[in-house]
């Protein structure tokens, strides 16, 4: 029998209360709540970076026996990395610390890094790295630190299996079911059902920051108390008004790109790229993490510097024919993980979904109170109308992704763009997200270029489908 890594009884506190909660040492556990319920209140609990109020049993490991590996920890990475940006005193690009120095040198050559599939990036910088890649390469030091000095008894994923490719979510969760055999308890934070892996052998859920451990209950109640946990509570709110009614589309194609090619020295990334986006051609982009996926949207946006050496004509404009790309993002809705990270601004949750109107990050402009009514209607339509007036950054990460979907749906653009928008989401608000765009579909206005690892988000109203 294990002794108890967590245990926890009568905690109360105004973010987070838990009756009673136990995990054993080697068990596999997960909790599962919507985003905001308190899933990253609980992390800070874990590794001891909150004051506690009131409580009967508090037993957990120490801070540095307990790692975390969440958006917000990646964002935390990110942000040093800035910091440490020498840039501007050697005068030549930093793309910060290569993902090789975030290991043990001891073990750089363990066979984890190559069933990662990230032999190839370890000499990239990490800001090179690629959405997927950046989370393997933070599980992976988690691992590799312990194995070259064993110290970890509990590694808390949140939503691990977001952003990796079909792949890469069996060969992680493969191995976060034998950690146990490397000393470590794993407890997944989910926000999706479906993440839940078959090996997972205790279950709570978090709702609006109250733990209720599902232990001793038989399956079918566990699935009624996940099922009433991921109900639409939203789900007949008005869909907002139009400014005005925008005008058709007056070109044959919205993107087209011919013989697309990026590479880096000898890196080619994609080659003989023949791509093109008609009216309403809805189009989905799949492929393995690191594929280009991401680099392609960077070059029909205009953010990716080999746009100009590349034939390519976006929403009438041939790119390299002196257009501003103000211009062009007129016309384009844009929600990436790259917009995340950079929107780091102080702002209000209303100036960002305002600030969609101007492609700005932040609003530097008077604002008209048209302008202010739209986005309301779409704070009120995702049920977030009450945190207008907080800050962007004190929101957790899923709801900050959904003020950022809506940014970029605000202003009815001709293409909607969104390079993984839905990562970070519970499947509540990720359904709301695919209802929003079917509704685009059917007003016969926007056409919608979309990247996704999941399969559940390959909707029929995809019309084109490109696998790289
Ligand atoms: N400046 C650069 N130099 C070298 N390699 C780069 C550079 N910028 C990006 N890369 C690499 O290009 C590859 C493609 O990156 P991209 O972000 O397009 O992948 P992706 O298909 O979107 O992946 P994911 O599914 O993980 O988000 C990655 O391996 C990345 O490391």
């Amino acid at each position: 029998m294990h002794s108890p890594i967590v245990d926890i009884k009568n905690l109360i506190h105004d973010k987070l209360s838990i009756a009673h909660w136990q995990i054993n040492a080697g068990q596999k556990a997960c909790v599962v709540g919507r985003n905001g319920s308190g899933k990253q209140y609980l992390d800070k609990m874990l590794i001891d970076d909150v004051t506690l109020e009131s409580f009967e049993r508090f037993v957990v490991p120490s801070p540095e026996q307990v790692k975390v590996v969440s958006f917000e920890t990646l964002q935390e990475v990110y942000e040093n990395e800035l910091k440490i940006d020498e840039t501007d005193i050697t005068d030549c690009i930093d793309d910060g610390t290569p993902a090789r120095d975030f290991l043990p040198v001891n073990q750089h050559q363990n066979p984890l890094v190559a069933q990662f599939s990230l032999s190839h990036v370890m000499d990239k910088g990490y800001r090179l790295l690629s959405t997927g890649e950046s989370r393997k390469l933070l599980i992976l030091k988690a691992l590799l630190d312990h194995i070259e000095s064993p110290h970890l008894q509990l590694l808390i994923c949140d939503n691990p299996f977001d952003s990796l490719d079909l792949k890469s979510v069996n060969e992680l969760s493969d191995l976060l079911n034998t950690l146990s055999d490397y000393g470590i308890t794993v407890l997944l934070c989910l926000s999706n059902r479906d993440d839940i892996p078959a090996w997972c052998e205790q279950i709570a859920i978090i709702d609006e920051g109250k733990l209720i451990d599902l232990s001793g209950i038989d399956e079918q109640q566990i699935q009624r108390q996940l099922e009433s946990l991921m109900t639409d509570e939203l789900a007949d709110v008005a869909w907002p008004e139009h400014l005005e009614e925008p005008a058709p589309y007056p070109h044959d194609y919205l993107v087209e790109l011919q013989n697309g090619k990026v590479s880096y020295q000898s890196d080619i990334i994609f080659s003989e790229l023949d791509f093109a986006i008609k009216p309403l051609q809805h189009t989905l982009v799949t492929g393995a993490n690191g594929c280009g996926k991401s680099t392609l949207l960077q070059l029909v946006t205009g953010d990716h510097p080999q746009c100009y050496n590349n034939k390519l004509s976006v929403l009438g404009f041939a790119r390299g024919q002196g257009e501003s790309i103000w211009q062009i993002k007129k016309q384009m809705g844009i929600v990436s993980p790259e917009i995340h990270r950079q929107y780091r601004v102080s702002c209000t949750v209303l100036a960002t979904v305002v600030s969609g109107f101007f492609d700005s990050i932040g609003v530097y402009q008077q604002v008209e109170s048209k302008h202010t009514d739209i986005a309301k209607q779409w704070l009120a339509k995702i049920g977030m109308l009450q945190y207008s007036a907080k800050l962007l950054s004190d929101l957790s990460f899923g709801e900050q992704r959904l003020v950022l979907i809506v940014r970029a749906l605000v202003k009815s653009p001709y293409l909607l763009v969104m390079d993984e928008p839905t990562q970070g989401l519970d499947e509540v608000n990720r359904h709301r997200v695919l209802k929003f765009l079917q509704t685009l579909d059917q007003q016969q206005h926007s056409t919608v270029l979309f990247v996704s690892h999941r399969e559940d988000e390959f909707i029929p109203m995809f019309k084109q489908h490109l696998a790289m």
